[in-house]
């Protein structure tokens, strides 16, 4: 059975990477609008038609597509920060918790998430869970991107030359905070410092602890079995084991660019004490349309991984 898929936003750069994706299938049926793309009626026959859409637009527009979709059928992923904290939509990250797939499967609207967000909470929220980090302990994330995550006016800008590292979120309010700070159990917002590069694309997102100031001064080994432990059956997670990590002297943020894998790393002090966790991802990939395309096989009840690596 083939199933047709809308992307709205189908030109942009999250929009593009989805439909390089599925274009290259066979089982699924792209409505493509190309210049017609702006034209408001084309875009409400195509959100209405289609048995699923995808939407890659900024914040204001995703909510004027969902307001558009009156067909109950239609089955929703938006790209955007619109619905990520909104209890009416799923939160699309499947290997979040024990069930979050089943719950992605059954869901008529999910929200896709966040680049920054999915490193954070990949390596955060099974430490809350098992009690390792109290849900009231201050956690801080320090993470750098390639300007792609900026979409196509931060490409332009750093194409035509900038600088090369620029720290930014100086406000501390940065749009990511409540979703990283809900789904990872948290109870006070996270102190977030991101950064962009002038590379392309891929992304580090680090978040250092103090073993030895948290309750029972639990070991490194604790905290890697922990990660360990949430992520046995995930395909596209991956915990490093201590051995592998303490060799490395640097991680390149590109490390993974093109695939929907994500590898997190568990990096302990000699004495035990300290501990930086770091996940590595492509911002585009696992980051945002990869992510979008295995929240898209299952909600149509495909294999998760067709068309990903
Ligand atoms: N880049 C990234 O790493 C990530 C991005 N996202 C999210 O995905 C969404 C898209 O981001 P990104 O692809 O980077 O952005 P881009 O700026 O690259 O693309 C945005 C797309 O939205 C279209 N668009 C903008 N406004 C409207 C409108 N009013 N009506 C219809 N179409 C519109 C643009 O159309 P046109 O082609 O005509 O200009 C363009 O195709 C954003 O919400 C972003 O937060 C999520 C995760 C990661
Ligand atoms: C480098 C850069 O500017 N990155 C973007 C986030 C990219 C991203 O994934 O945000 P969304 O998922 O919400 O689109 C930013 O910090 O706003």
């Amino acid at each position: 059975m083939t199933h047709t898929i809308f992307i709205d936003g189908e030109a942009g750069t999250t929009g593009l990477e989805i439909r390089e994706r599925l274009e290259a299938r066979g089982d699924l049926e792209l409505i493509l609008l190309g210049d017609r793309r702006r034209d408001v009626e084309a875009r409400r026959e195509a959100l209405n038609g289609a048995d699923a859409v995808i939407l890659c637009l900024p914040d204001d527009a995703a909510k004027e597509a969902v307001a558009m979709i009156e067909n109950p059928s239609v089955r929703v992923i938006d790209a955007s920060t619109a619905y990520r904290v909104d209890p009416a939509w799923t939160y699309g990250f499947a290997e979040m918790a024990p069930g979050q797939r089943e719950t992605i499967a059954a869901a008529t609207r999910v929200s896709n998430p966040g680049c920054y967000p999915t490193g954070f909470i990949g390596l955060v929220r099974p430490l809350v869970s098992a009690g390792i980090i109290p849900a009231g302990w201050p956690v801080t994330v320090n993470a750098v991107s390639g300007y792609s995550g900026g979409g196509k006016a931060m490409i332009a800008e750093f194409e035509a030359g900038a600088e090369p590292y620029r720290a930014y979120g100086l406000s501390l309010k940065h749009k990511h905070v409540p979703e990283m700070t809900r789904h990872t159990g948290l109870e006070r917002p996270v102190l977030f410092a991101p950064a962009v590069g002038a590379y392309r694309q891929g992304m580090l997102v680090e978040v250092p602890l103090h073993l030895g100031a948290l309750p029972g001064s639990p070991s490194v080994e604790v905290v890697h079995g922990a990660l360990v432990e949430a992520y046995a059956d995930a395909r596209f997670v991956e915990v490093a084991s201590l051995e592998e990590t303490e060799v490395l002297t640097g991680i390149d943020p590109e490390g993974l660019n093109g695939t929907n894998s994500m590898r997190l790393h568990v990096f302990g002090d000699r004495a035990g004490e300290q501990v930086r966790l770091v996940a590595l991802l492509d911002n585009l990939g696992k980051g945002a349309s990869g992510a979008a395309v295995q929240n898209l096989n299952l909600m149509l009840g495909l294999d998760e991984g067709a068309g990903l690596s």
